[in-house]
């Protein structure tokens, strides 16, 4: 909570920066810009800061997540991507930080290859969102701008 606004990190993961061009039969047309243009005006009308945060690196989101610790972070929104069904360290880093989040694919991972259906996340998130395309942040947003108790 910063100035009495409730605060949501959203973490994007691998390739992700390439949504709107990449498969976009699985992703979509959207880019993750029109993503985050979206999440800003959806902050205002919600009277909430959101941030945004994208890496292609594993140990970068690491450590984007042990920074909202102290930071004032409410809720963390995170698509890991690839990292869904490989990342013991970024589950552990959101363990560490206590910190509630949601988990989130613009896909529907359980209508895919069988390996995706499996994530190293879902048994911790307090929500999943899946296959609601680019659409799903804004529901990701809301529900922890409404939802999520403000931390101390
Ligand atoms: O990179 C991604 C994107 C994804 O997380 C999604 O948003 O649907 C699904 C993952 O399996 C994949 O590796």
């Amino acid at each position: 909570m910063q100035g009495g606004k409730k605060t949501v990190l959203v973490i994007n993961g691998p390739n992700l920066n390439l949504l709107g061009t990449r498969e976009p039969h699985l992703y979509g047309h959207e880019t993750l810009q029109d993503v985050e243009i979206a999440g800003q005006k959806q902050a205002k009308e919600l009277n909430a800061n959101v941030t945004f945060f994208q890496s292609n690196w594993e140990g970068a989101i690491v450590d984007k997540i042990q920074e909202a610790r102290t930071n004032g972070t409410d809720g963390i929104v995170i698509n890991p991507g690839g990292f869904t069904h490989t990342s013991v360290a970024i589950r552990d880093a959101l363990l560490a930080v206590s910190i509630p989040f949601i988990e989130l694919h613009v896909s529907n991972i359980h209508a895919r290859e069988e390996w995706r259906h499996h994530s190293y996340f879902s048994d911790k998130a307090k929500a999943i969102i899946v296959g609601c395309g680019a659409a799903g942040y804004g529901y990701a947003i809301e529900h922890v701008a409404k939802k999520f108790p403000e931390r101390p």
